[in-house]
């Protein structure tokens, strides 16, 4: 099993006492397997992607990644997992802006331990072929979304976390990069989870995992 959440809790503490956010959240991800986390806006999904990403920890229930329950772990065996298992495309790129388009590829691919490979293949995928020696703040904002995406791709992660990844897209562009994800996940074998308000995105994966007011609708 790549990924086990089981009768998972989260409160946050506001003005008016502990506001709940997740009710008691069951799911399994296997190596292979895509599975897409609907829900209106408020519903949880952020807030679970980060608890999986092991960026928060629950109030009650396990989250295992791997079968390691990543709240037993400590900050450096968390941070060591999350580096060479977990890929996080959020909507926040994260790209180092002093390192060009081909750089914060590479980077990120030794990063997890992996060698980088061909950088013209994947560029030619993700359409950034002529943009490689660019800076991020030179690229459009769906370009930057790109980078992210090959930046997590490049590092081989057994798990892809994303939140919204093709939300600054185009619909085509989107759909490439949505197959580029999937091609990926087969490839290697690894499992995606990710967000999206898109009824059209969620019925490209394998599963969806619809959240009401925090719990599994
Ligand atoms: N750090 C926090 N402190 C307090 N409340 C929070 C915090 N993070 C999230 N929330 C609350 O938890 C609820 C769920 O938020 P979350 O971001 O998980 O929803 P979402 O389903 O991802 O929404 P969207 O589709 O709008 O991104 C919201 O009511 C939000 O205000």
């Amino acid at each position: 099993m790549l990924l086990s959440v089981r009768a998972v809790e989260k409160s946050f503490e506001t003005t008016d006492g502990p506001q709940p956010v997740l009710r008691g959240v069951s799911f399994e991800l296997n190596r292979g397997q895509t599975l897409a986390l609907t829900g209106e806006s408020g519903s949880g999904k952020s807030t679970l992607l980060h608890l999986v990403a092991g960026l928060d920890i629950p109030d009650t229930g396990a989250i295992e990644v791997e079968g390691h329950d990543i709240a037993k772990m400590s900050d450096g065996a968390r941070a060591a997992l999350r580096r060479d298992a977990v890929g996080l495309i959020f909507q926040q790129f994260n790209l180092i802006p002093s390192l060009s388009v081909r750089d914060n590829l590479t980077f990120h691919a030794r990063l997890a331990g992996r060698e980088p490979g061909n950088i013209a293949e994947l560029a030619e995928r993700l359409g950034l072929l002529g943009h490689l020696d660019r800076f991020p703040e030179q690229l459009s904002g769906g370009q930057q979304q790109r980078v992210a995406i090959g930046r997590t791709l490049i590092a081989k992660p057994r798990l892809v976390l994303a939140d919204e990844p093709t939300g600054n897209l185009d619909e085509s562009t989107g759909d490439a990069m949505m197959a580029l994800m999937r091609d990926m996940v087969t490839e290697t074998g690894a499992g995606l989870l990710m967000v999206t308000h898109s009824i059209r995105l969620a019925d490209m994966l394998d599963e969806r995992l619809h959240l009401r007011a925090g719990r599994v609708a």
